[in-house]
C-alpha cells in the first residue's frame, strides 16, 4: 500500500502519529502535507468531516486528517473543538481558572480521525477518548495542553509522561488504533 497522506499544521500531532502507527506488528507508513485548513464550528464530528473534505480536495487525493478536542465535564463538553483558541487566549493557567467555582474539574481528550478516499467521498470518522482532570500545570509545555491534562487513575498529567506512556493511552493512540484495523482492511 503506497502511504497515505496526513494533512496537519501541527508537527507534535505528526510526530505522535508517526511513533503510534509504527509501532507493532504492522507498522503504518504515512507521509505528511502541512496545509493549515479552516477549521469550520460545529459538532467534533462535523468539524472532523468538513477538515477531511477539504483536505482531499486540497491534495485531489485519499488523506486523514485529525482533530482534537478537550471537553470540560463542567462546561458540558466545551471548549471541545475551540480549545485551540482558548488555549492561546487564556493559556494554561486561564483553562484552569475557567473551572474555579464549579463542582468537577473532570475533563476527556477527544481524538477524531478522518479518512477519506479522495474528493468527493464521504470521510469515515475514527474517535478515541481519555478521561481525566484539569490540574495546574506540571511537566515540560512542550505540546498544548498536555501538561494540564491528567488522565484518570495515572498521578501524571501527559506533559510528564514519556512519549511511550503517553502513546499507550492518550486520545490519540485509542483512535489510531481504530484507523489502523481500517486500512489493514483496505489493503
Ligand atoms: O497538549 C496537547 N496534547 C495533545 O495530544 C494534543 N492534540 C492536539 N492538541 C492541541 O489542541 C488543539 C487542537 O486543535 P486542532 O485539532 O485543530 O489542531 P491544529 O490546528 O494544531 O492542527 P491541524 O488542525 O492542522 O491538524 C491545538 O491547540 C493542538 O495543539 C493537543 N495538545
Ligand atoms: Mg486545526
Amino acid at each position: 500500500m503506497s502511504p497515505i497522506i496526513f494533512v496537519t499544521g501541527n508537527a507534535n500531532k505528526l510526530k505522535e502519529v508517526r511513533e503510534i502507527l509504527s509501532e507493532g506488528n504492522h507498522p503504518i507508513d504515512i507521509d505528511s502535507k502541512s496545509l493549515d485548513i479552516d477549521e469550520i464550528q460545529g459538532t467534533t464530528q462535523e468539524v472532523a468531516k468538513a477538515k477531511c473534505r477539504r483536505a482531499t480536495e486540497l491534495i485531489n487525493g485519499p488523506c486523514i486528517t485529525e482533530d482534537t478536542a478537550l471537553c470540560f465535564e463542567a462546561l458540558k463538553g466545551l471548549p471541545g473543538p475551540y480549545i485551540k483558541y482558548f488555549l492561546a487566549e487564556v493559556g494554561h493557567e486561564g483553562l484552569n481558572n475557567m473551572l474555579a467555582g464549579f463542582p468537577t474539574r473532570d475533563a476527556w481528550a477527544l481524538c477524531t480521525f478522518a479518512y477519506s478516499a479522495g474528493p468527493g467521498s464521504e470521510p469515515i470518522l475514527f474517535e478515541g477518548r481519555t478521561d481525566g482532570t484539569i490540574v495546574p500545570a506540571r511537566g515540560p509545555p512542550n505540546f498544548g495542553w498536555d501538561p494540564v491534562f491528567e488522565p484518570k487513575g495515572t498521578g501524571l498529567t501527559y506533559a510528564e509522561m514519556s512519549s511511550e506512556q503517553k502513546n499507550k493511552l492518550s486520545h490519540r493512540y485509542k483512535a489510531l488504533e481504530k484507523l489502523r484495523v481500517f486500512l489493514q482492511s483496505q489493503q
